[in-house]
């Protein structure tokens, strides 16, 4: 937890209880239905939810917007998100019920009002979002492919509307057919070991004409 208070030294009395609060509700969740390693448990506040919150570092979201996290598993990047962004609207996918069953269980257990867990696959999504955010789920033709159409056209940010995806390890081959995408290296952020391969991909809508 102090790694929180030292990161994002100014929060609300709220924010901070609610990121407190997710150490017991995902012990208590996790003996249920394992949706974190016990190892990742231990360290649940780097592994887990600084390494969410490096997106609140990369973007500050503007109030109103939309926001959803695709194959969200125990809710990250979007329940960390969600507690920092108040304001915002985030929608958390998953393809496995069991894990949004846990996402729903630890939103209750916080009272977010600004969290939507729905599970499905997110091809099957309807609606547009100003981001999507993710975390591990698959590599970035597919996820391009699966997301295409779901990202509003009309910004409301400083940069255009996109996705914006952790990622870790040497992305070339990956990122080959994406030239726009941008490299932003979470070790510019945070300090601690675990960060010195991770980073932030953000990639633009793609805008016809
Ligand atoms: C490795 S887990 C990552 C979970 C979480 N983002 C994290 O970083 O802790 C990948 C998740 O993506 C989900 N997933 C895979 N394909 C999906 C799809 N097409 N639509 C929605 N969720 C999907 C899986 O069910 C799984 O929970």
């Amino acid at each position: 937890m102090s790694l929180i208070k030292k990161y994002f030294p100014n929060l609300s009395v709220d924010q901070y209880s609610h990121f407190e609060q997710l150490k017991d509700l995902y012990q208590d969740w996790n003996l249920k239905i394992n949706v974190v390693s016990r190892k990742d448990i231990d360290e649940l506040y780097l592994r887990h939810v600084l390494h969410s919150l490096g997106i609140a570092k990369y973007i500050s979201f503007k109030s109103g917007s939309k926001i959803m996290d695709v194959g969200t598993g125990g809710g990250f990047p979007g329940i960390p998100l969600a507690i920092m962004f108040p304001e915002i609207h985030f929608t958390l996918v998953d393809s496995i019920g069991k894990k949004i069953k846990v996402v729903q269980e630890v939103s209750k257990g916080l009272g977010l009002t600004n969290v939507t867990a729905i599970h499905s696959r997110v091809e099957d999504i309807d609606n547009t979002f100003d981001f999507i955010v993710s975390r591990a789920v698959a590599a970035m033709p597919t996820f391009v492919r699966w997301t295409k159409g779901k990202i509003a056209k009309k910004n409301n940010h400083d940069i255009r509307n996109g996705i914006i995806y952790l990622k870790g390890g040497d992305l070339t081959e990956e990122l080959a057919d994406f030239p726009k995408a941008e490299i932003t290296n979470l070790s510019d952020y945070f300090e601690e070991e675990f960060y010195e391969t991770k980073k932030v991909v953000y990639l633009p809508v793609k805008v016809r004409g």
